[in-house]
């Protein structure tokens, strides 16, 4: 399974989150997030990939932080169309599709995506992009039926551990950890994600 973390900005704390082995790390390029990067720290993660995460970004900035921060996958949380996920694909570009869940109807987006992304991720709906420490039913993913592997997102927590052991999908990839380990934004808790972690992997 993979473990990604993701709104990390700060180079100590990215250092002792990346030991934990995890799989990869996400950096947020999004002016209007609390956890928003504008350069890079002084150190960066070497062995878990780097993910940038954009909302509704231009295609000239995407390409040009992906070169500075070395990025392995390029994570799209906005409306981002399917035309513009080829296009970044055609440059060479790694795409993790977000897809907001509040309702089966919500999955019927993804089918137009098939074969543009090598995961999608299920975030829950909320009045901002993405971050909002809140849960989805993750029983609605059941009327998935994509190809596409997906990483579980949206409020997970130690308290998800349950939950987590009882998910089955044939497309279950892995989980997105953000701000309920955090003890201020972009700062995770490092204590707290590797028992969430040595819990995870039993
Ligand atoms: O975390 C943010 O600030 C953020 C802002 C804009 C787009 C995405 C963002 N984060 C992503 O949100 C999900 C869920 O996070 P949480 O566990 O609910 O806090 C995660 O995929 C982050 O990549």
């Amino acid at each position: 399974m993979i473990i990604k973390v993701c709104g990390m900005r700060d180079a100590v704390n990215i250092r002792q989150v990346e030991s934990l082995g995890i799989d990869m790390m996400g950096l947020i390029f999004f002016p209007g997030s609390s956890r928003y990067i504008t350069c890079p720290p002084s150190y960066l993660p070497v062995k878990a990939q780097r993910v940038g995460v954009f909302v509704n970004e231009d295609s000239a900035t995407i390409e040009s932080l992906a070169r500075a921060f070395a990025l392995n996958y390029i994570q799209l949380h906005g409306t981002e169309s399917p035309e513009y996920c080829l296009s970044l694909r055609e440059k060479g570009l790694k795409l993790i599709k977000a897809f907001s869940v509040s309702s089966p109807a919500d999955l019927a987006e993804t089918e137009k995506y098939e074969g543009l992304c090598e995961y999608f991720i299920f975030d829950t709906k909320c009045e901002g992009h993405g971050g909002s420490g809140k849960q989805f039913d993750w029983s609605i993913l059941s009327h998935y039926r994509g190809k596409t592997p997906f990483l579980l997102s949206g409020g997970i927590s130690p308290e998800s551990i349950d939950d987590l052991k009882n998910f089955r999908h044939e497309q279950f990839a892995g989980i997105d950890l953000n701000s309920r380990f955090e003890t201020a934004p972009a700062m995770k808790n490092v204590e707290k994600l590797q028992r969430f972690i040595k819990e995870f992997k039993k």
